[in-house]
């Protein structure tokens, strides 16, 4: 029997079709259920759902075998798992954004971000001297009313940017989710860990 924890939200749906095109049969319940825990016997697998930037914990802690990630997660937190795939899915990038022309006021500009280390480092990296606000979401909303002068988050179509007047300054890290393995699982169920990797390297993306 093998764990594997899920992100809900967006990278759900594009996992699960990935796992179903590797001819992983999972059940309609991936769908239609609230349901927090799937039991998949004819695959001897278990998925449990959580938040994304929870997947990691489960997986750290071995209560999950195997978990899929946001690189963006990865980047953020250095936790004790290995990243052993590239699954190419929820593509994005991180990036450092703000209004155009947008004039810092004081000696340190204050970036607004869900990412505070991956932003602290980017600074760091380039010389700069900023003050990190941690925000949850809608981080776009920051430099809008005034709470900072540029944000360091995730940009896809670039039309959460457009609609609000910001524009994008500098990219940072490009983005894709990652399988991820908890170390002693990955010793201990190696063939089975092996044969999905093996499985879903075939029906991969090559983008
Ligand atoms: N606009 C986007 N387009 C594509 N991929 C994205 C986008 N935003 C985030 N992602 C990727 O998807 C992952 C999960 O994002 P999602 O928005 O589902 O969760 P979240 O914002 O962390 O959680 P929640 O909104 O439930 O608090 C991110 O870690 C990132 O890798
Ligand atoms: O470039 P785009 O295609 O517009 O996508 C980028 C947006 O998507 C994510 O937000 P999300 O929808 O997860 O909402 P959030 O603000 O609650 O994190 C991200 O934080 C950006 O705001």
């Amino acid at each position: 029997m093998i764990t594997i924890a899920m992100p809900k939200g967006r990278i759900f749906e594009e996992a699960v079709e990935l796992l179903r095109k590797a001819e992983y049969r999972l059940p309609p319940e991936f769908e239609e259920s609230r349901k927090l825990i799937i039991d998949v016997p004819e695959e001897e697998m278990r998925f449990i759902l959580a938040k994304p930037m929870d997947v990691v914990t489960y997986v750290e802690h071995g209560v999950a075998d195997l978990g899929i990630a946001g690189k963006d997660v990865m980047l953020e937190e250095e936790r004790d798992v290995y990243e052993i795939l590239d699954l190419k899915i929820s593509k994005c990038h991180l990036a450092v954004a703000g209004l155009p022309n947008g004039k810092v006021n004081g000696v340190a500009p204050r970036v607004a971000t869900k990412y505070p280390n991956v932003a602290s480092s980017y600074f760091r990296e380039q010389g700069e001297q900023v003050e990190i606000i941690k925000l949850n979401g809608s981080i776009e909303l920051a430099p809008l009313i005034g709470l900072a002068d540029r944000i360091v988050d995730i940009v896809s179509t670039g039309r959460t940017l457009k609609e609000n007047g910001l524009v994008e300054l500098e990219r940072i890290a490009e983005i894709t989710s990652r399988l991820i393995v908890n170390p002693v699982s990955y010793r201990m169920k190696d063939t089975k860990i092996d044969e999905m990797m093996e499985r879903l390297s075939r029906v991969i993306g090559d983008e």
